[in-house]
């Protein structure tokens, strides 16, 4: 049965104090996570070790870093790489977020590297897939998506897969206000979770959680998460806010 999961994306915000305060503070408000949801926080590399620490005891909660380097080790000064992840025990790492693809000039072949380099150092991939607004607009976002998946994670075999979360992250919804409807979200996971069926089988697609990302906020969280396919959401800006996140976990 696939997790449904909130995840917050710090991104590049925030002092490891306003951090740990922020930690705390959601989970003030939560005091728990049942057994088949998850919280994640995606934090910055400096803060994985600490904002762990913090969570001990508190069940099915994680951190994720927020990228791996594609590169295995050595002379690549600035890179983090997964055997660096895995040694600071790094359950999740996100990989092909829009903003890398868009910055730092990210393509599926990359992507396919981390998301193989992550697997290697048994760290489960947070995949970001998503359609800018010109696909959108010209009707052929499923044709993108599926060329995003397809040439990052279909060389993976049916247990690696299971090991993946997926997190479908229109970028014209990202930051900017305007969320994918409930129905556009589910058409889109629908769509995706097809995808994997037609290659991994039934029972592997409906393992796999499906997560949705784009001005998540704590008043259309509940309605995305009640659609059948959407299991949860990768959260940006209202995850900086203690209670908007916190209402935003109490929907899953
Ligand atoms: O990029 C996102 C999460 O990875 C979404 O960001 P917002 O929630 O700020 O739109």
């Amino acid at each position: 049965m696939r997790k449904k999961i909130a995840a917050a994306n710090w991104k590049m915000n925030l002092t490891i104090q306003e951090g740990k305060e922020l930690v705390n503070s959601i989970l003030n408000e939560i005091q728990s996570i049942p057994e088949g949801k998850e919280l994640i926080f995606a934090v910055p590399f400096p803060y994985i070790t600490e904002i762990e620490t913090q969570l001990k005891g508190h069940q099915n909660t994680s951190v994720a870093a927020q990228n791996i380097s594609n590169l295995k080790a050595g002379a690549y000064t600035g890179e983090v790489c997964g055997f660096m992840l895995q040694s600071i025990a790094t359950k999740y790492v996100i990989i092909g977020h829009s903003e890398r693809r868009m910055y730092f000039h990210e393509t599926n072949e990359v992507t396919k590297s981390k998301v193989d380099l992550a697997l290697e150092y048994k760290i489960s991939p947070l995949f970001c897939c998503g359609e800018p607004l010109e696909i959108r607009e010209s009707g052929s976002q499923n044709e993108f998506v599926y060329k995003q998946v397809e040439e990052s994670l279909f060389h993976l075999d049916a247990e690696n897969i299971q090991k993946v979360v997926i997190a479908y992250e229109p970028i014209w919804a990202i930051g900017t206000g305007l969320t994918a409807s409930s129905e556009q979200a589910q058409e889109m996971h629908a769509a995706i979770r097809n995808l994997l069926s037609s290659k991994y089988g039934h029972n592997v697609a409906e393992n796999i959680s499906i997560l949705y990302g784009g001005s998540v906020k704590a008043n259309n969280a509940a309605e995305l998460f009640a659609m059948k396919d959407v299991d949860g959401g990768l959260v940006g800006g209202a995850s900086l806010d203690a209670h908007e996140f916190a209402a935003i976990v109490k929907a899953l």
